[in-house]
């Protein structure tokens, strides 16, 4: 599904502050599960952060947080923009509108005159490569599509900062080298700052320019990898030694924050 924030935690108005700023975040819920403890973790525009951890760690609550649908229990978490773009792993296009009127929903809800909106969701199509399936409905749509359609629906507001909670898990491997290639592709061209959960360090690691590691519950992070692969990139560097080797150290993070 895709969202626009209700209104993050809390929202400064300075362009050169990072998008997303959190400063020792802590999550328990009224149950008293401890989901997340002093979590820091900052997102500036230009760059895309992929959080990897193991099942149950925090990493859909810090989402959460991060797009005003949870407040932190502690600490600070500062959205420094009120376009946000949240893509889930489950599409949830409505099935009885055509992709032209599922992308457009968003910005639909948003108050978005029809002459702004229609040019805009053609825009958004276009991006994502779904030019002529303008009349498809979601039954006739691949996983694939589907996942193109949920992210044009966002990217019809222009979101600053991009919030990604899986969004590839459920697709085939090819399908998701693919979205991988054509998610990057956009990422260059519109500057957004992503911060993007995923359990494949091979993913985190090909569509980012930061990979951070979290512990099992409650999450914090144990690792951050710089990576150093050039903007945009050749998706033959997934099959360098050095990207392996990046791999292996990301992987090895998580196995040692696991244990
Ligand atoms: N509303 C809630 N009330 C109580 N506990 C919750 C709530 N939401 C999440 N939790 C718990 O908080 C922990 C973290 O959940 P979360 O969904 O953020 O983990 P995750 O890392 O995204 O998991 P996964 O990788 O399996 O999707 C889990 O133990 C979960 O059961």
């Amino acid at each position: 599904m895709t969202l626009a924030s209700p209104s993050p935690a809390a929202t400064l108005a300075d362009p050169a502050a990072p998008l997303l700023d959190f400063r020792n975040v802590a999550m328990t819920f009224p149950n008293g599960t401890t989901a997340l403890s002093g979590v820091d973790l900052v997102v500036q525009r230009g760059e895309f952060v992929s959080v990897v951890g193991p099942s149950g760690c925090g990493k859909s609550t810090l989402l959460r947080i991060a797009s005003g649908l949870e407040s932190a229990s502690e600490g600070t978490a500062t959205v420094n923009t009120d376009r946000i773009g949240y893509v889930f792993q489950d599409a949830t296009l409505l099935p009885w509108r055509d992709v032209r009127s599922n992308v457009e929903l968003l910005a639909e809800l948003n108050w978005q005159p029809k002459r702004v909106r229609t040019p805009k969701a053609q825009w958004a199509i276009d991006l994502v490569g779904l030019n002529g399936f303008e009349k498809h409905l979601p039954k006739q749509m691949s996983g694939g599509m589907k996942m193109r359609a949920s992210l044009a629906r966002s990217l019809t507001l222009d979101p600053e900062l991009f919030l990604f909670d899986e969004p590839f898990g459920a697709l085939d491997e090819i399908t998701r080298e693919r979205l991988n290639d054509e998610l990057l592709k956009i990422f260059v061209e519109q500057k957004f700052g992503g911060l993007f959960i995923t359990h494949s360090v091979s993913e985190a690691v090909y569509l980012s320019t930061k990979v951070v590691v979290m512990s099992g519950r409650p999450g914090h992070l144990v690792d951050t990898f710089e990576v150093p692969f050039d903007m945009p990139r050749d998706p033959e560097i997934r099959y360098t030694g050095e990207f392996a080797r990046l791999v292996g150290e990301v992987s090895h993070a998580l196995r040692e924050g696991h244990s």
